[in-house]
């Protein structure tokens, strides 16, 4: 019998987020492919909803590969912006805007609002398909609570992280060991329940 792991498409064009689910994915019962070995095109991120984007993405690379395929779709919503940009995050500052202006529009948006009431949250879900057909995908979330500072800080991460204050450690995101931030974070918060109702799934608890 093959001992080889069954082979699953990473559904993301973000570098950032591929960096982050290659620890994340250490343990995982397959062998994960990022969509760029596949040349895929991108998804059309149409729904309203983490969910229906994050379903949208993997559906779309399952399609194409003909593998089971994972998909992240997350954002940040601040609470002073009534929760935008939310879905939004990655086209804040238009649509093919760069994490720097996303993250300038950001400050500009929240430049009068005083430091107490600069609160947000990263949100993810993760999107588990066996194939495009599959009827019953795994969804999994997760929320990361900080504040949004009045400066950048750190070169580690990616997107909002350079702006996102974790009082906990008393740094922003993008300054935190990419294990602290694993351990914290919105996404890897998702992928640990991921991991557990797969293990529930293929009766790999055991
Ligand atoms: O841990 C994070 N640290 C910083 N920023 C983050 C994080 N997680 C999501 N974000 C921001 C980046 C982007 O502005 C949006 C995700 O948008 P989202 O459509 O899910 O991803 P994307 O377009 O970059 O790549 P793809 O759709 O191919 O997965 O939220
Ligand atoms: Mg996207």
């Amino acid at each position: 019998m093959s001992t080889e792991k069954q082979k699953i498409v990473l559904a993301t064009g973000n570098k950032g987020k591929v960096k982050e689910f290659e620890r994340l994915l250490e343990n995982f019962p397959y062998e994960v492919v990022p969509q760029s070995a596949f040349d895929l095109t991108d998804a059309d991120e149409t729904g309203t909803t983490f969910v229906e984007n994050a379903i949208i993405k993997a559906r779309h690379a399952a399609k194409l590969t003909g593998l089971a395929a994972i998909a992240d779709d997350s954002g940040l919503a601040v609470d002073a912006l009534g929760g935008e940009p939310g879905v939004y995050s990655s086209r804040y500052a238009g649509n093919d805007a760069s994490d720097q202006q996303n993250v300038d529009k950001l400050l500009q948006a929240l430049a009068n609002v005083a430091e107490e009431n600069r609160t947000a949250r990263f949100l993810c879900v993760i999107v588990f398909m066996q194939s495009a057909e599959d009827p019953t995908p795994i969804i999994c979330q997760g929320e990361w609570h900080g504040h949004i500072s009045q400066v950048r800080r750190g070169e580690k991460g990616f997107g909002y992280d350079p702006v996102f204050w974790v009082s906990s450690q008393n740094q922003t995101a993008a300054q935190l060991p990419a294990e602290v931030k694993n351990r914290l974070s919105h996404r890897g918060k998702a992928m640990a329940k991921l991991l557990d109702c797969l293990s529930d799934k293929l009766g790999l608890m055991d």
